[in-house]
């Protein structure tokens, strides 16, 4: 991925209606990194991801991607500059997997065009890296939520962009397909490609991003390198958790959190 000047994001606001969700969001987003987006509920996180897509046209400031103005881009341009997967989706048609999948190629394919042996290659390699290959002709209408979520990643993949925006996406998956996911989404940015994640599970964002961008009731409260930004002060500011930081050496830094309540002094 040659190119990618990354995001810069100046001074941006968002509102719905009258409600303000995010205000005065500076940020620059390096091409080739991992970035994991971190608060609680309600705090911004997929408002951001929906304003870096494109989704909703800011309410001020200004983003842009790769050295332009992100609304001077055509939504075809988007389609194949940036993807996104978003925290839940609804599938009306009873398309199959494999269609699905081959979605992703849509934006590279003019009207009416078959796709080429390429964009099917794609397809595959994808579909073996979520391992759905086994369900290819079944309906995605009839897969459980984290099947359809793979799937959908898969099409993600398929669309082969420099930028990824992944809004909470191991959510409904078990462990296995969950570090797959984070270990594949690392590995995609040492070839230049830059991915953004809103993400709960902090040790995901330890053990995974390179930055964290932290959000608290729609401001920027935090941004730097994940081992050294996600820290029990931090928990307990955004959660109101008491936590610890344990550095093993042998694995990447966690956080083990207070399950019980403490017992007043
Ligand atoms: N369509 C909408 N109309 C009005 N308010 C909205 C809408 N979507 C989100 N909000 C509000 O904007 C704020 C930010 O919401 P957002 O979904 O971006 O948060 P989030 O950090 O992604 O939350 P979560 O972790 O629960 O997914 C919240 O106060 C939310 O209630």
């Amino acid at each position: 991925m040659t190119g990618t000047k990354g995001f810069h994001i100046r001074d941006l606001r968002f509102a719905y209606g009258s409600q303000m969700s995010l205000q005065h969001i500076s940020l620059d987003l390096e091409p080739g990194r991992f970035y994991g987006l971190i608060g609680p509920n309600g705090s911004g996180k997929t408002t951001l991801l929906s304003l870096l897509a494109g989704q909703l046209t800011p309410s001020g400031g200004s983003i842009a991607l790769d050295g332009q103005a992100l609304n001077r881009y055509s939504t075809a341009q988007r389609a194949r500059l940036l993807t996104v997967v978003p925290q839940s989706f609804s599938l009306n048609f009873d398309f199959s997997v494999h269609d699905v999948v081959l979605m992703g190629r849509h934006p590279y394919l003019s009207r009416f065009a078959q796709p080429t042996e390429e964009d099917l290659a794609l397809v595959e390699e994808s579909m073996a890296a979520m391992e759905i290959e086994l369900f290819r002709h079944r309906s995605v209408r009839r897969l459980s939520g984290g099947e359809k979520q793979r799937v959908m990643i898969a099409r993600a993949l398929t669309q082969d962009t420099a930028y990824l925006l992944l809004d909470e996406v191991t959510a409904n998956l078990d462990l296995n397909h969950s570090l797959a996911i984070m270990r594949l989404v690392a590995r995609l940015t040492r070839d230049g490609r830059t991915v953004v994640a809103a993400l709960h599970d902090l040790n995901l964002a330890l053990a995974f991003c390179d930055r964290v961008i932290v959000l608290r009731d729609g401001r920027l409260h935090g941004f730097g390198p994940a081992t050294t930004t996600i820290s029990p002060t931090l928990v307990k500011q955004l959660y109101g958790i008491d936590a610890e930081l344990c550095r093993p050496c042998s694995r990447s830094a966690h956080i083990s959190f207070h399950y019980q309540e403490q017992p007043q002094p």
